[in-house]
């Protein structure tokens, strides 16, 4: 085993949890080396891109992220996102279904998962689950939103790939999950023009 593992701090268990770990690394050359790293535990998630073929779409979300409105006071906020949540008990493919529906009001049935990334590995222990999905305009069965008692307050886009790629390229879309997920649907998903 390369790690021993020496004492655990809890530093903040509030929403979610922060933690201090001091512990012996094997170093490569077999020698044993103390260091201690903190760790943010919110548990893991799951995104997905939403794409018709036909009309070479795909369904993004507008929502505000606090953690980016405190960027140097110069951002105010507000993100374009891929629909994305928080595992919590279920498993990632039932907990996409779910969440897509509550933030876009589209439901749909076949969901294809891609790869799993850790999306911060120095800190954050979260380990994203990647998904796309072919929709219709038939199965956007209600507005979607979010949950408003819990804060969500989230607009839906529907965006032609192209132009979702240019977004990427002028700095409009700036969320890592979200890029990660448009290229993939450049490389794979549609055809090339
Ligand atoms: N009260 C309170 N609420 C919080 C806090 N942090 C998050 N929340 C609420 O917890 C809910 C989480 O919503 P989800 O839709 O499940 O998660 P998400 O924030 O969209 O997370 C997704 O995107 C993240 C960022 O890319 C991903 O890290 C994550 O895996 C997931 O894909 C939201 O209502 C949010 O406002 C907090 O510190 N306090
Ligand atoms: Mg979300």
């Amino acid at each position: 085993m390369h790690v021993r593992i020496r004492d655990v701090t809890t530093l903040s268990d509030d929403w979610y949890l922060l933690k201090k770990t001091t512990f012996d690394y094997r170093r490569r050359d077999g020698s044993w080396q103390t260091m201690s790293r903190e760790t943010y535990d919110r548990g893991h998630g799951a995104v997905i891109l939403l794409y018709n073929l036909a009309r070479r779409t795909v369904v993004l979300v507008r929502q505000f992220r606090f953690p980016a409105f405190g960027y140097g006071g110069r951002h105010d906020g507000y993100l374009i996102e891929a629909p994305a949540g928080l595992l919590d008990a279920a498993s990632p493919e039932e907990r996409i279904r779910a969440e897509v529906a509550e933030e876009t009001g589209f439901h749909v049935e076949h969901v294809q998962r891609i790869f799993d990334a850790f999306m911060s590995p120095g800190s954050v222990t979260e380990r994203l689950h990647f998904f796309v999905a072919e929709y219709e305009a038939t199965h956007r069965i209600d507005g979607g939103g979010g949950v408003a008692a819990e804060g969500e307050d989230i607009e839906v886009l529907e965006l032609g790939i192209d132009t979702a790629l240019a977004m990427i390229a002028d700095g409009r879309i700036e969320d890592g999950k979200t890029i990660m997920l448009l290229q993939h649907a450049a490389l794979h998903l549609f055809p090339r023009r």
